[in-house]
């Protein structure tokens, strides 16, 4: 997830912080301070990928001749390349033109789940993109080491250990926080946890979020729904190229999109209470499609296991399966101008849904995925005659029965189960323009940009093809 850069490093080195540093400052929050090397420990194989992926950077800076400021690209790509941060790869900053003084700074906001893979683009797009930021509060579970190289700029990030599912945890976190961006989640759709763990987190965690906001006087709540909340549903019906507004029969059996979607329903729902100082809430809820980019880990696996195969994959989706996938660059970028334009539009976006899109191209699954995975040397070997759906159905089930069977031994969850099969080959794609009419988004990314930007991840993962 987190690319860093020599640039970065430089720009945000500071002294090893003591797991006391992680305090907020004012005592408001009682974290449970990670020591931070063994983060490190986790994470340390990013930074020579980082260091790869800066040199390549500069590397094709200098071969375009453009000379640009670190981190701002060149007036000749600025049709395709908008000057937005790129995970890692740019520092924080200002838009152009807007002057960084402390009296612009005023807001505080709070991202939940900001060290996960969409929660870091969405911190480093705040820094990037909201110049009225005075503190940035990152709340996860697990910290990320990265955030520690964030501390030295004007902004004032406090890194938050803490547990969405412990309201105290969470109260104390959003107390005098303008916005609350609540990402965090336990997405899982291979069964590595119970279906009582993930209500907790998805449900209990958001409920949470919501009275934290009515106690203290929270305003302006953004929660990261899913495209899951509607489809495909149980009976696997087509969801083809709708909108906000599209019928469809939302049924569901899996614990992860019930979960997404009571607790989606609870956002909007709270839109309009009133909060501690007797003003009211105004929220709405953002609806990704299946999301890709810098940090993907299904992307991720993907790819390792086509090198273990050879440099192989073998499709098991029919082409002609439409998935929706969104570039977690323009995600990240519409989570930051909901909550810009939630204030001053409060009538018109409040309680309301967004489907997250973007340029990014009608495929299956796998023809999408292969986008990425081709240009660093995977192959897509068609066998749709060798294992029919049936089979694979068959495959599928089995999985869920060894899962079943060997979870008082081990915790076996592999890729491939009904669910993620159903999902995978159902088609279910979005076309709307709702919120380039509520809020006046556009991709911040174009989609040869968000490609760019995702192979280059890719060529520069750890045990990468020649
Ligand atoms: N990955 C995808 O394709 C999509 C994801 N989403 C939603 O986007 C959000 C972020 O998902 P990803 O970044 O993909 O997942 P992720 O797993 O990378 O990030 C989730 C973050 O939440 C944190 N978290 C989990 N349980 C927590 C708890 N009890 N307390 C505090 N933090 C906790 C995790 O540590 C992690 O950093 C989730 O709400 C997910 O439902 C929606 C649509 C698509
Ligand atoms: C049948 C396999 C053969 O290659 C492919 C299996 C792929 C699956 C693991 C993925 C296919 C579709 C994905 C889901 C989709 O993008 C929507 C999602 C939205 C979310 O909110 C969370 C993640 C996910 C459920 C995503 C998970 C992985 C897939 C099922």
């Amino acid at each position: 997830m987190g690319m860093r850069s020599p640039h970065l490093l430089h720009l945000y080195s500071h002294p090893a912080p003591s797991p006391s540093s992680l305090l907020e400052p004012e005592g408001r929050v009682a974290t449970r301070g990670r020591p931070v090397a063994r983060v490190w420990g986790m994470q340390g194989w990013r930074l020579g990928w980082c260091l790869f992926l800066e040199w390549a950077r500069r590397e094709e800076e200098q071969a375009e001749g453009d000379g640009v400021l670190a981190g701002w690209p060149g007036r000749a790509r600025e049709k395709t390349a908008p000057p937005v941060v790129g995970l890692g790869t740019l520092g924080p900053g200002l838009q152009p033109g807007m002057a960084d003084s402390a009296e612009t700074r005023k807001l505080v906001y709070l991202v939940t789940g900001g060290c996960g893979f969409l929660g870091e683009h969405v911190v480093r797009m705040l820094l990037q993109r909201e110049p009225r930021l005075s503190e940035l509060r990152v709340f996860d579970l697990h910290l990320g080491a990265w955030l520690e190289e964030l501390k030295t700029g004007p902004v004032q990030v406090t890194a938050i250990q803490g547990d969405v599912t412990q309201a105290h945890e969470v109260a104390a976190a959003v107390a005098g926080a303008h916005v609350v961006i609540h990402t965090a989640g336990l997405v899982d759709v291979f069964g590595r946890a119970s279906p009582e763990t993930i209500y907790e987190v998805n449900v209990q965690g958001t409920k949470n979020v919501i009275e934290a906001c009515v106690q203290t006087g929270t305003r302006f709540l953004v929660y990261t729904s899913s495209m899951e909340v509607v489809g495909p549903n149980i009976k696997r019906h087509p969801f083809y190229r709708g909108n906000e507004d599209t019928p469809y029969e939302a049924i569901h059996r899996h614990p992860y999109p019930c979960s997404k979607a009571q607790a989606e329903r609870l956002v909007l729902e709270a839109n309009g209470r009133e909060v501690h100082g007797g003003l009211s809430l105004v929220t709405c809820a953002l609806r990704p499609t299946g999301i890709y980019g810098e940090g993907h880990q299904i992307m991720r696996d993907f790819y390792h296991q086509g090198l273990r195969l050879g440099g192989r994959l073998f499709r098991a989706i029919p082409a002609s399966v439409e998935h929706g996938r969104v570039y977690v660059g323009n995600v990240a970028w519409m989570h930051v101008l909901v909550a810009q334009e939630l204030e001053q539009r409060a009538a018109l976006m409040g309680g309301q849904v967004y489907y997250c899109y973007d340029e990014s191209p009608y495929k299956s699954y796998e023809d999408f995925n292969m986008e990425f995975l081709g240009p660093c040397g995977l192959r897509l070997v068609d066998t749709r005659l060798l294992v029919p759906y049936w089979l694979l159905m068959l495959l599928a089930t089995l999985n869920a029965l060894l899962q079943w069977l060997l979870r008082p031994l081990l915790l076996y969850a592999p890729l491939l189960n009904p669910y993620t099969l159903a999902v995978a080959n159902t088609t279910f794609t979005v076309s709307t323009n709702k919120a380039q009419r509520h809020f006046g988004y556009k991709p911040l990314f174009s989609w040869e940009d968000s490609r760019t930007r995702t192979i280059r991840w890719v060529k520069a993962m750890e045990g990468s093809a020649p």
